[in-house]
C-alpha cells in the first residue's frame, strides 16, 4: 500500500477522539503532543483522561456518540470497544471530509498512526502500512536505543546557529556546504561554542547582500 507520509501542524486545531479507554489514551496523548484541541466523547473514561478533563487539556463529554459530533473537527479517531460504532463515526468522517483512523481497523483509517521515536523536534516515524504493527515496535525501540538522550537538546542548538546562518549568508553552495558541516559538529547554546565562531567566520568570507530599497520607477 503506498501512504503519504507528512508532518502534520495540529497545534489549536479542534480533533475529537470516540472512546476513553486503553487505546483512546496513547492517541489523546500524541494529539496533545501536537498541541491539537482535543474533544473526548465517551461514557466512561480511563482515570488519567478524567485528569486531563479535571485540568482542563481536553474536554471530556460523558456520553455516547451521537451522528452529528464530529462537525467542525479536523480529525477523528474512533476507538471504542464497539466495531459498529467505530464504523459509524467513519461513515459520518467519510461524508464530512474529516479525516478518521478507527484504531486497529484498516479499511476504516485515512491514515494510520506510526510508531515514533521522539527526541524533541526530532521525530522518526516509523510504518509498515499495517503490514506488521510489531516490526514498527522492534524497528522503534531498535532505533531508540541508538540514538542518544540529549539528541533533541543538541537539535535545538543547531537550529538556532542554522537560523543565524541563514540571516548571515545568502542561499549559495557554501553556505549549504557550511550547514552540512555543523550538522556532524558538536554545537552548544553558548555564544563562545566554537561551531558558532566558525560560522561567524565563515559569514564574513560569504556575507549575505545588504537589502537595499527598490528604486521608486517613476523617479529618474
Ligand atoms: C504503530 C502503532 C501506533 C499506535 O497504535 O499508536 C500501531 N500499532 C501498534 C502496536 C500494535 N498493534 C497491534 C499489535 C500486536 C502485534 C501485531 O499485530 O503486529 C501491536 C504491538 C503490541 O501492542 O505489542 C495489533 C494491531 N494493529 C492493527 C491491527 C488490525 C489489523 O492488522 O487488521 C491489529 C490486530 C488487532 C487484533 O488482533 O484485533 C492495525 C494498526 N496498527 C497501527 C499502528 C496501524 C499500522 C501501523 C503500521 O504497521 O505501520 C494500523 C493499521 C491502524 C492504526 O491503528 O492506526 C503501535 C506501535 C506502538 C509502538 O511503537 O510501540
Ligand atoms: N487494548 C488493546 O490492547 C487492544 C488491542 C487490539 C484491539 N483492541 C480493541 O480495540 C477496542 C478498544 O480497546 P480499549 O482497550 O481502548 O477498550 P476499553 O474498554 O478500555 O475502552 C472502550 C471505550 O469506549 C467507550 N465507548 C463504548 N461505547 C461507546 C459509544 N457508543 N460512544 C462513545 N464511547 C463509547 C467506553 O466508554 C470506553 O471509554 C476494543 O474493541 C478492543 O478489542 C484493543
Amino acid at each position: 500500500m503506498d501512504l503519504f507520509p507528512i508532518f502534520l501542524k495540529l497545534a489549536a486545531r479542534p480533533c475529537i477522539v470516540i472512546g476513553a479507554g486503553n487505546l483512546a489514551e496513547s492517541k489523546i496523548e500524541s494529539l496533545r503532543a501536537a498541541h491539537a484541541r482535543v474533544t473526548v466523547i465517551a461514557p466512561s473514561a480511563r482515570e488519567s483522561i478524567q485528569n486531563m478533563d479535571a485540568a482542563g487539556e481536553i474536554t471530556w463529554l460523558q456520553r455516547v456518540y451521537r451522528p452529528g459530533d464530529l462537525a467542525g473537527n479536523f480529525l477523528v479517531v474512533a476507538a471504542t470497544d464497539n466495531p459498529a460504532v467505530n464504523r459509524a463515526v467513519f461513515a459520518e468522517a467519510e461524508a464530512s471530509d474529516i479525516l478518521c483512523n478507527a484504531v486497529d481497523d484498516p479499511p476504516f483509517c485515512d491514515f494510520y498512526f506510526p510508531s515514533v521515536v521522539r527526541r524533541g523536534d526530532l521525530q522518526i516515524a516509523i510504518s509498515t502500512a499495517g503490514a506488521s504493527p510489531a516490526l514498527a515496535q522492534r524497528l522503534r525501540k531498535e532505533i531508540n536505543a541508538q540514538l542518544p538522550l540529549d539528541l533533541g537538546d543538541w537539535l535545538t542548538d543547531l537550529g538556532d546557529l542554522r537560523r543565524e546562518v541563514v540571516a548571515a549568508e545568502p542561499l549559495n553552495e557554501d553556505r549549504k556546504l557550511l550547514l552540512h558541516q555543523l550538522a556532524q559538529r558538536d554545537v552548544c547554546g553558548y555564544d563562545a561554542c566554537p561551531s558558532r565562531a566558525m560560522a561567524r567566520r565563515h559569514a564574513q568570507t560569504n556575507p549575505a547582500p545588504l537589502i537595499t530599497e527598490i528604486p521608486d520607477a517613476t523617479q529618474s
